[in-house]
C-alpha cells in the first residue's frame, strides 16, 4: 500500500488497521483488569494506580517507537490508552486549583490522562486537604516556575504535611490576551494571577503601557471576569474557550520557554522506576558549615543535586528549612547511604517523596 494506490483502497486499509488495533487496544484493557484482580487478591491496601509502571510504559514506547510518529505523539497516545485502562480498575479523582482551565488542570489531565475524574479546590492549601481526607485520591500541585522561581506557599504547606510526592510534570506554559473588545486601545483593565502577570511584565509594559493590572486568585477566574465586565485576562487557551474569549495577542509570555513543574502529592510510596528523583525538606544545625556538611555527601557520592531552595522554618527567627531535590530513588544504595550518613548532621531530614521524573 503507498502513494500509488486510490483514495478509497487507502482509506480501506486504514479502516482494516483501525479494527484491528480496537481488538488490541481492548485486549489490552482485559489484561489491565486482570491486573487489578491480582492487585485486590494480593494486598490489603490496593493501590491500583502505579506512577513508577507508567513511566516505563512510556519510556519504552518512546525508545522502542519505529516512526514516522513522533516519540512525543506516541506517548500522548499512551498516555490515554492507560488512562482508560486505569479506569476500569479504578475511577480516580484528581484535585487540582480551579476553577476549571487553570494550567493546574491542564497539568493533571497531562499526567493522568483524560479518562480521570478532576475536582477543583479554591487553594492551594484545598488540594492538599482533599487528598488528606480522602476526597480526591491526588493532587496535582504548582512548585516553581522557570520564570518566576519557586511557588513557595507550597512549599510551605509541605512542612506540615504527612502527604508524598508521586510525580512530576512539566508544562510549556503558553500566556494570552483574552478579550472581546476589538483592539488594544479599548483594553481598560487586565485581570490575572499574579505570576502570570509577572511572565509578561515585559510585553504589557510595551503594549499596553499604563493599563491597570489586577491580581487575582487564578487566571479562569481573571478570563471569567474579563468575560462577565467586557475587560481583558491573561490565561491559557482552555479559560478562552470556556470563557467564550477572543485572543487578541497570542503567546505573550516574555520568556518563549516559560515552563511551570507541578508535583503529584498522593498517600503512597511510588518503587523504583529506573529514573527517578528525590525531594527532601532538611533543617540544619544552626553552625558554622552546616549547609556544607549536608551537601558534601551528595557530591563525593556522585549524586546530582537539581535544585535547592531556603525558607524560613517559621519556628524561630532566621532558622531556615532546604528543600533539596537530587536524582535517584531513595531505596537506591547510593542514595540511602547518604541519607543514613546525613542524619546526625541535621535536626530534621524529612523525604517528601521519590518519583519518576517527568516523561511527557
Ligand atoms: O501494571 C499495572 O499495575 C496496571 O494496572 C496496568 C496499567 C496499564 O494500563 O499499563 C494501568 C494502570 C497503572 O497505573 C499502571 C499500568
Amino acid at each position: 500500500m503507498g502513494v500509488n494506490d486510490s483514495l478509497s483502497e487507502l482509506r480501506g486499509a486504514i479502516d482494516e488497521l483501525d479494527s484491528q488495533l480496537l481488538t488490541l487496544f481492548n485486549q489490552r484493557a482485559d489484561l489491565a483488569k486482570a491486573v487489578a484482580a491480582v492487585k485486590l487478591r494480593e494486598g490489603e491496601t490496593v493501590d491500583f494506580y502505579r506512577p513508577d509502571r507508567e513511566a516505563s510504559v512510556l519510556r519504552r514506547v518512546k525508545e522502542q517507537n519505529p516512526g514516522p510518529l513522533k516519540d512525543e505523539h506516541v506517548a500522548r497516545i499512551y498516555r490515554e490508552l492507560m488512562s482508560s485502562c486505569l479506569a476500569l480498575e479504578k475511577p480516580l479523582t484528581v484535585a487540582y486549583l480551579g476553577p476549571s482551565g487553570t494550567f493546574t488542570q491542564e497539568a493533571a489531565l497531562k499526567h493522568f490522562g483524560h479518562a480521570v475524574h478532576t475536582v477543583e479546590t479554591a487553594t492551594i492549601a484545598d488540594i492538599f486537604h482533599e487528598v488528606e481526607n480522602g476526597e480526591a485520591h491526588y493532587g496535582v500541585v504548582p512548585v516553581e516556575n522557570s520564570t518566576e522561581g519557586v511557588i513557595s506557599h507550597t512549599l510551605d504547606i509541605f512542612m506540615n504535611s504527612a502527604l508524598q510526592i508521586c510525580g512530576e510534570v512539566a508544562l510549556r506554559i503558553h500566556h494570552h490576551l483574552l478579550t472581546n473588545v476589538e483592539a488594544l486601545d479599548q483594553v481598560k483593565v487586565v485581570y490575572s494571577h499574579q505570576q502570570s502577570l509577572a511572565q509578561c511584565r515585559q510585553w504589557l509594559m510595551s503594549h499596553l503601557p499604563g493599563v491597570e493590572t489586577i491580581a487575582v486568585s487564578s487566571n479562569a477566574e481573571a478570563a471569567r471576569l474579563a468575560s462577565e465586565e467586557g475587560a481583558a485576562a491573561i490565561a491559557g487557551e482552555i479559560a478562552s474557550d470556556l470563557y467564550q474569549l477572543n485572543m487578541l495577542a497570542s503567546n505573550i509570555e516574555d520568556e518563549p520557554n516559560n515552563t511551570t513543574r507541578f508535583l503529584v502529592i498522593g498517600q503512597q510510596e511510588v518503587p523504583p522506576s529506573g529514573d527517578d528523583k528525590t525531594s527532601m525538606m532538611i533543617s540544619t544545625k544552626n553552625i558554622a558549615g552546616a549547609l556544607q556538611s549536608v551537601l558534601a555527601p551528595f557530591a563525593y557520592a556522585g549524586i546530582s543535586l537539581n535544585k535547592i531552595e531556603s525558607r524560613p522554618s517559621r519556628q524561630a527567627a532566621w532558622d531556615y528549612v532546604f528543600f533539596v531535590d537530587i536524582d535517584g530513588h531513595q531505596d537506591d544504595e547510593k542514595v540511602s547511604t547518604v541519607l543514613q550518613e546525613l542524619l546526625p548532621n541535621v535536626n530534621l531530614l524529612k523525604v517528601l517523596g521519590s518519583y519518576p521524573k517527568a516523561v511527557i
